[in-house]
C-alpha cells in the first residue's frame, strides 16, 4: 500500500474538520466489501452443491441460490449507500476546501502571490478541487471495499480448504507486485513523454505567436528550438513505447502466469484425489474473480498516488502561514507619514536587494525615489505595503511599524498605483467605485475626470457600464493606469504609492495624470517612483538609490543637482534625451 493511500484518510479528515462524514463512507465500503467477499466465496459451496446435488455446509442448491440472491441484494444496497455517501462527502469536501482556500488566500502575505503556486490558484479551485473530490467518490471507497473483499475471500477459503487458502495467500503478494510494477512502468512512461509533449506544444504555440519576430530575423524556416523539441518528443515517445511494452509484459504475462499457476495447483489437488474436480473448477472461478479484486486495489492505489500532487498543492495553500498581525488596530501617532529605518531586504533566494535604507516621508509631502533599474525602488513600495517583511530594520506607516498594524488598518492608509495594474472583470464604474463604495456621485465623477477616465468613457458605447474584461484587458495599459489613479483619488487614503504611474501614458493624456497627482498632493502623502523629470523636480525630496540597493543621497532637486554626483549625471542624461533645457 503506498503513501498516498496511507495519508489520504487522515489528510481528508483534517481538511473536512469532521471525521464522522468520512467514517460513514468507510463503514459502507466495509459492509459492501463483506457482502461482496462472501458472495465470491459462496461460489465454492454453491457450485459444488449444484454439480453434486448434495447439500454443502448444510445448504442444498436452493439454499445456496437464496443465499447468493440475498447477498446480491444486500451488496447492491450497501453499494448504493457506499456510492451515494462517497459522492456527498466528495461534494462536501469540494465546498469545504473551496472555503478554506478562499479564507486562507485572503490572509496570506501579498508576496505569496508571486510564488508559482499562486499562478495555479484558479486551476486549483476549479479542475483540481474536482479531481480531489473524485478521489473520495471514485477511489477511496472502491479501495476500501476491494481490500475487505480480498481479506474475506482469503479467510473464508482457509475455512473451506487450508491448502487452497495457503495457495491463494502465497499468490497474492506476487500478483500485487506484478500489477503494481506494470502500473509503475506505464506511469514512468507517461512521466517521460508528458513534459516532452508539453514542451513541443509550447514551442509550436511560440512558433505561431512569434512569426513576425522570426521572419524579421530570417528564422521562420529554421527555428531550432522547435526542431529540438520535436526531436526530444520523438525520443521520449520511443522510450514511452518501450516502457509500455515492458509494463504490459509484466502486467499481462506475469500476473496471468500467477492465475495459471493457481489453476495448475488446484488441478494438481484434483488429480491427486484430495480435491473434488468440481471444487477445483469452482476454485478457478473464485481465483479469476479474486485477481480482478486485486487488480482493482492496485489500480485505485495508483490513481490515489497519481492525484497526490493535487492534494499536496491544496494542503500547501490551506496550511500556508498567514501574516502575523495584531487583533486590533494600533493608534498612529503621525498619520500620513512613512519612515524606513536601516531597512535591509532579500527575496527568497537570499541575494540582498536593499541594504541599510533610511529615509522619511513627512505627511502631505511628495518624495521621489530615483535610481538605476533593478536598484529596489519597487521593492521599497512593496515593503511599505507589507507584501513582504523586512529582513532587518523597520518600516513605519503613520509612525507605527507595519508589522504591528492589522492588514485592514495598513490598507486603509495606503492607495497603490503600481506598474502592473490589474482590474476586476467588471464595469469601469465598479472598478473605480471599489476605491470607496460609499463615495457620492459627485466625488466619483470628480475623481474620474481628474484621472482622465471620463474621456475614455465618452468614447465607449456602453459608457460607465463597459466591462473591462479579465484583468482589464479591454483597456490599454495607459487607460488601466488612469482607472487605478481614479480609484486612488476616490479612496482618499492618506498615503499614495505611485510606481511609474505615468510611464504607460501617451503624452496627450499625461496632463490628466499630472493634474491628478497635483490634486492628490493637496490631501495625501505621495511616494513616487518617477521617471518623469517634471515629477522628480516637483518632489519635496528625492531619494537617490545606488545599484547595490543603498541610499546615495537625499535632498531637493536643487540640492542634489548642486552636489553633482550620480543625480546630476542622471538628470543631465535624461534631460538631454528628452531635449530639456534647464
Ligand atoms: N519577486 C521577486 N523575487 C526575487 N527577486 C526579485 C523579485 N522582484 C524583484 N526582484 C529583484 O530585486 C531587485 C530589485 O527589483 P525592483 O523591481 O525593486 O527594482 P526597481 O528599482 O523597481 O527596477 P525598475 O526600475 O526596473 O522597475 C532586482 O534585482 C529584481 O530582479
Amino acid at each position: 500500500m503506498n503513501m498516498a493511500v496511507m495519508n489520504f484518510i487522515p489528510r481528508c479528515r483534517r481538511m473536512l474538520g469532521d471525521g464522522t462524514i468520512l467514517n460513514r463512507v468507510i463503514v459502507f465500503s466495509t459492509i459492501y466489501g463483506l457482502f461482496e467477499g462472501v458472495s465470491i466465496f459462496a461460489l465454492l459451496p454453491a457450485i459444488t452443491s449444484l454439480v453434486t446435488g448434495q447439500p454443502v455446509l448444510g445448504l442444498g442448491v436452493t439454499g445456496w441460490i437464496v443465499v447468493l440472491a440475498c447477498l446480491a441484494v444486500l451488496g447492491g444496497v450497501a453499494n448504493y449507500f457506499q456510492l451515494s455517501r462517497g459522492y456527498s462527502v466528495a461534494m462536501f469536501f469540494i465546498r469545504v476546501a473551496h472555503d478554506m482556500i478562499g479564507n486562507r488566500v485572503a490572509t496570506l502575505p501579498l508576496g505569496w502571490f508571486n510564488k508559482p503556486l499562486a499562478g495555479k490558484l484558479s486551476r486549483m479551485v476549479s479542475t483540481e478541487l474536482m479531481m480531489a473530490g473524485e478521489i473520495i467518490a471514485h477511489f477511496v471507497s472502491p479501495f476500501i471495499s476491494n481490500l475487505v473483499v480480498s481479506l474475506v475471500v482469503l479467510v473464508l477459503t482457509y475455512t473451506w480448504d487450508v491448502r487452497l487458502g495457503i495457495t491463494l495467500t502465497v499468490a497474492t503478494p506476487f500478483f500485487l507486485l506484478f500489477v503494481a510494477l506494470s502500473t509503475k512502468l506505464n506511469k514512468k512512461a507517461k512521466d517521460i513523454s508528458e513534459p516532452a509533449e508539453v514542451e513541443l506544444s509550447n514551442r509550436i504555440v511560440e512558433f505561431a505567436h512569434c512569426q513576425a519576430a522570426l521572419r524579421s530575423c530570417g528564422r521562420s524556416a529554421n527555428y531550432s528550438e522547435l526542431t529540438t523539441a520535436n526531436r526530444e518528443w520523438l525520443r521520449a515517445k520511443r522510450k514511452e513505447l518501450w516502457l509500455n511494452l515492458a509494463g504490459n509484459v509484466v502486467g499481462n504475462s506475469f500476473s496471468q502466469g500467477i492465475v495459471v499457476t493457481l489453476m495448475f495447483m488446484s488441478a494438481q489437488f484434483a488429480v491427486g484425489g484430495t480435491l473434488q474436480p468440481v471444487e477445483a473448477i469452482a476454485f478457478i472461478g473464485l481465483c479469476l474473480r479474486y485477481t480482478q479484486v486485486l487488480t482493482g486495489i492496485t489500480d485505485t492505489a495508483a490513481a490515489l498516488e497519481d492525484r497526490r500532487p493535487v492534494l499536496d498543492a491544496i494542503d500547501e495553500v490551506v496550511t500556508a502561514k498567514p501574516l502575523p498581525e495584531p487583533d486590533t488596530a494600533t493608534p498612529e501617532p503621525t498619520p500620513g507619514t512613512i519612515s524606513l529605518d536601516h531597512v535591509a531586504f532579500s527575496y527568497e533566494d537570499g541575494t540582498p536587494v536593499l541594504r541599510d535604507i533610511t529615509f522619511a516621508v513627512p505627511a502631505k509631502t511628495m518624495v521621489a525615489l530615483v535610481g538605476p533599474s533593478g536598484c529596489g525602488k519597487t521593492t521599497i513600495a512593496r515593503l511599505i505595503s507589507r507584501f513582504y517583511d523586512v529582513t532587518a530594520g523597520s518600516v513605519k506607516v503613520g509612525g507605527v511599524d507595519v508589522r504591528e498594524q492589522t492588514t485592514k488598518q495598513l490598507m486603509a492608509s495606503l492607495s497603490m498605483v503600481f506598474q502592473d495594474v490589474y482590474l476586476f472583470d467588471d464595469t469601469l464604474e465598479a472598478n473605480i467605485r471599489i476605491g470607496r463604495e460609499d463615495a457620492t456621485m459627485a466625488e466619483f465623477h470628480e475623481a474620474a475626470r481628474l484621472a482622465g477616465v471620463t474621456e475614455i468613457v465618452n468614447r465607449l458605447p456602453r459608457g460607465w457600464d463597459t466591462p473591462v474584461g479579465e484583468g482589464g484587458r479591454a483597456l490599454s495599459g495607459g487607460e488601466r493606469q488612469r482607472v487605478a489613479i481614479a480609484r486612488a483619488l476616490l479612496k482618499q487614503a492618506p498615503i499614495v504609492l505611485l510606481d511609474e504611474a505615468t510611464s504607460a501614458l501617451d503624452p496627450e493624456n499625461e496632463e490628466n495624470v499630472v493634474a491628478a497627482v497635483d490634486k492628490l498632493r493637496e490631501t495625501a502623502t505621495i511616494l513616487v517612483i518617477a521617471h518623469k523629470l517634471d515629477t522628480i523636480r516637483k518632489a519635496d525630496a528625492i531619494v537617490q538609490l545606488r545599484a547595490d540597493g543603498t541610499v546615495e543621497d537625499i535632498g531637493t532637486h536643487e540640492e542634489l543637482f548642486a552636489r553633482g554626483g550620480t543625480y546630476r549625471s542622471f538628470w543631465d542624461h535624461r534631460a538631454a534625451a528628452q531635449g530639456w533645457q534647464l
